[in-house]
């Protein structure tokens, strides 16, 4: 008998008592994303980053080393100073932060998209690597609703072992849990996808012709990472020259008209270079731009290191160097181009096994 053709609650003829429930047919769409605080007082906060600054994928450190200065020194300043920023931007009225809210708008619309084109055999649902809800239990969620393949899907459009590999981690640490592991794909990191590069062209577009005046330069600012993990091999860095070349391209621009740049630095150590937040200010000091537009295609969705870092350090960053006008373009968020884009790269994943 094909098993997948079987419906969710299959009465079991010949089970013995007390039989667990089997529940099979389904495929499930897990989307990833870094993760964000429950809340920003001093405690969700430390949680929070105390889970994500111990990811070996994140800082690389020995522990021996690391794990003293973290939870002696930078656990003890570092959730108030951030805490006040995530405060600047949280959404109260949901009483999350904005990270939290894009990302249930997306995976809303995801499971339109996926309804209207495989009906209910999809089940589509989101889980975050850091924080809640997390990785463990929304695997073992899918697996118990019937769930016998899964494609996990890391929104994350560059790969970076900090992000992409640390997300793919965590799942299959989950899969290590279960008695019966359902099958898995993941989704491959989608920088030069034409779908994603054609809906970040599009909300350029649409930010310049709202614009009074046309910036004279497009700022690329991508999140960070420490210069050694290029060194090492990790592909963040070209990949992410990639999609400014690629977006560049089809927007039929020069290579003046658009740069990339590195945001979020942390710690001692030498990150990817131009970091934004000077090469902003030296754009204005040093090539006299008065008028510039900043867009963070790294991001799938608005957050801490967007509203707050570039839409408010960096822009004063901007301002204090002599600029004028800086436009920051929003995140692609759960835009429907980009949800197009996210939905083909899904249907792709699914293919063969709906
Ligand atoms: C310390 C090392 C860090 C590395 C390496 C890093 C890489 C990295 N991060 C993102 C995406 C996001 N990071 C976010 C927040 C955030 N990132 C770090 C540190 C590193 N990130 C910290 C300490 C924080 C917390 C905020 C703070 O205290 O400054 C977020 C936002 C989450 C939110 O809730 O809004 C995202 C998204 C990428 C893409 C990346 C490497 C490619
Ligand atoms: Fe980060
Ligand atoms: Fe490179």
């Amino acid at each position: 008998m094909n098993m997948m053709s079987q419906t969710p609650e299959t009465p079991l003829p010949h089970a013995p008592e007390g039989h667990p429930k089997v529940r099979m047919g389904k495929i499930g769409l897990l989307m990833a994303n870094l993760g964000t605080p429950d809340g920003h007082d001093y405690w969700s906060m430390r949680r929070y980053l105390g889970e994500f600054l111990s990811d070996r994928r994140v800082i690389d450190y020995s522990p021996f080393l690391w794990q003293p200065l973290l939870q002696g020194i930078i656990l003890t300043s570092r959730p108030f100073r951030s805490g006040a920023a995530y405060r600047s931007i949280w959404n109260n009225e949901a009483g999350e932060s904005p990270l939290a809210t894009i990302t249930k708008a997306q995976v809303a619309k995801m499971k339109t998209r996926m309804r209207a084109r495989f009906g209910d055999r999809v089940m589509v649902d989101y889980c975050m690597r850091y924080g809640n809800p997390s990785t463990m239990t929304k695997v073992a969620e899918m697996q118990a609703a019937g769930c016998e393949r899964i494609v996990f899907f890391p929104l994350y459009p560059q790969y970076a072992g900090a992000t992409s590999a640390t997300a793919n981690d965590q799942f299959f640490r989950a899969l290590m849990k279960l008695k019966w592991q359902p099958s898995s794909r993941t989704v491959p990191a989608y920088f030069e996808d034409p779908r994603y590069i054609e809906a970040l062209a599009q909300s350029v577009e649409r930010a310049y012709a709202a614009a009074e005046i046309e910036p004279e330069i497009l700022v690329c600012s991508y999140h960070g990472v420490p210069k050694r993990y290029l060194m090492e091999g990790d592909p963040y860095h070209c990949q992410c020259q990639k999609t400014t070349r690629l977006l560049r391209e089809r927007l039929g621009w020069d290579k003046d008209r658009i740069t990339t740049t590195f945001q979020s630095k942390f710690g001692p150590e030498e990150w990817l270079k131009p970091y934004t937040v000077e090469e902003v200010a030296r754009l204005a000091r040093e090539d006299g731009k008065r008028n510039i537009a900043v867009i963070a295609p790294a991001f799938s969705s608005d957050c801490i290191e967007t509203l707050e870092e570039i839409n408010e350090e960096i822009r004063e960053s901007f301002e204090e160097a002599g600029g004028e006008r800086f436009a920051y373009i929003p995140c692609l968020n759960d835009d429907e181009a980009h949800m197009d884009a996210l939905a083909d790269i899904a249907a792709e994943n699914l293919a063969g096994w709906i």
